[in-house]
């Protein structure tokens, strides 16, 4: 459970037989032909899978360099990847007999994911949300309660994500003999990072194939916005191997660069253990999880992902940075230029894609992971940003 020195399973003693039968569920069924021909089911018949790739025409000629694609991750049902991990992590509790997911969220796109998936399969759903959030996405905690979920408002420290998911793991401890723990990306202890990246590579793998019949090569850069690091390490999965594929992961620099101000956790942090995995994280003077903020509610924590330090560590991807504004000004152009309303948190990774296509070719080309629709964000924006 391991990548390199980082992850691992660093969980209370009581949760070893839990996480083992877990790995071992996982480990059955990943490569059954029932689980893979559900899923497949899944993807295409409710999902709407695969979603396409789209050229950003406006939004390359107003930067004036590179060809921007967009893998539309916002055209997935529920109008986020998130589903992609949701329905196999759902697949899993039944198969475990579970009666019960349990999970945080911080832009309730995870939350309704795991609603969604738990409707389709019956089971009951319980999630776990700061206070912050549960304001600031309201329109996601509406849809939550519709599906049937049970919404627990967190009000612990910054109530925002981090507390979420402290607040969810504590739920699961008292009952995880009937409930599962269903992660929105790709932390926790082992083998959580794992099995929410082997979900979402479906992404990466339809965008290699899609890429080519769009430009007959492959992409010169691939660009995601990192929280956790769940929809960058979907399309990344698909380049992994190809080297002269570059891969970004943006993080979120929100108001500049001091500690408490962001969620840059790659870019500022330091190794640590929080969640029960070991990563790079942003800690505080007594070397606890660090507050953190951004603009996007899904992107505001203080680590990321094991196997995203890992290939951070070995050179194989890069990280790149961005600000809210940059962010507010990137969910503007992309929508008035594009006609597509991105979430706040992948608006990072178009904001960077604009900045870097600048500063390259005509002929390059830039693949942009766009994880969500904004539809949870528009009165936030609109309200704290005008209309340009
Ligand atoms: C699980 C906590 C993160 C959530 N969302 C994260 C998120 C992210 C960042 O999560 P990762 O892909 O896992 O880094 C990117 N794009 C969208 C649309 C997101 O909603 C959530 O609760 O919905």
């Amino acid at each position: 459970g391991f990548f390199g020195k980082f992850g691992g399973s660093f969980i209370p003693p009581m949760l070893e037989v839990p996480f083992a039968e877990i790995t071992k569920a996982y480990n059955d069924i990943k490569n059954s032909p029932e689980f893979i021909e559900e899923l497949k089911y899944v993807r295409k018949h409710f999902q709407g899978r695969p979603t396409p790739i789209s050229f950003a025409k406006n939004l390359t000629e107003h930067c004036g360099g590179a060809k921007i694609y967009l893998k539309r991750e916002d055209l997935n049902h529920t109008g986020a990847h998130k589903l992609n991990h949701c329905m196999a992590e759902v697949i899993l509790a039944k198969h475990l007999g579970k009666k019960k997911v349990i999970a945080e969220t911080g832009a309730g796109q995870h939350g309704v994911a795991l609603a969604t998936a738990a409707a389709y399969f019956g089971l009951e759903c319980e999630i776990h949300m700061g206070e912050v959030d549960v304001e600031k996405e309201h329109p996601n905690v509406v849809r939550m309660k519709i599906l049937g979920a049970k919404v627990v408002t967190v009000t612990d420290g910054l109530k925002t994500l981090k507390e979420a998911v402290d607040s969810a793991f504590g739920a699961y401890i008292q009952e995880y003999e009937e409930a599962i723990y269903c992660i929105g990306s790709v932390v926790g202890p082992h083998p959580f990072p794992m099995m929410v990246r082997d979900f979402q590579s479906v992404v990466g793998f339809e965008a290699k194939e899609q890429f080519k019949e769009h430009e007959n090569k492959l992409p010169d850069s691939v660009v995601a916005c990192v929280g956790g690091g769940s929809n960058a390490m979907g399309i990344f999965a698909g380049f992994i191997d190809d080297k002269e594929v570059g891969l970004v992961g943006v993080e979120p620099l929100g108001r500049g660069s001091k500690l408490g101000d962001h969620a840059a956790s790659l870019t500022y942090g330091e190794e640590g253990v929080m969640h029960g995995f070991n990563s790079i994280m942003l800690k505080d003077k007594d070397g606890e999880p660090a507050p953190v903020y951004s603009i996007g509610s899904g992107i505001d924590y203080p680590s990321v992902g094991p196997e995203q330090a890992y290939l951070n560590e070995t050179g194989r991807t890069t990280v790149g940075l961005c600000d809210d504004k940059e962010a507010v000004n990137a969910f503007y152009a992309l929508s008035q230029l594009e006609g597509i309303i991105p979430a706040l948190e992948s608006a990072h990774a178009v904001a960077y894609a604009m900045k870097i296509a600048k500063t390259m070719d005509k002929d390059q080309t830039i693949l942009v992971n766009l994880s969500g629709r904004g539809d949870k964000d528009i009165d936030f924006v609109v309200d704290n940003h005008p209309i340009p």
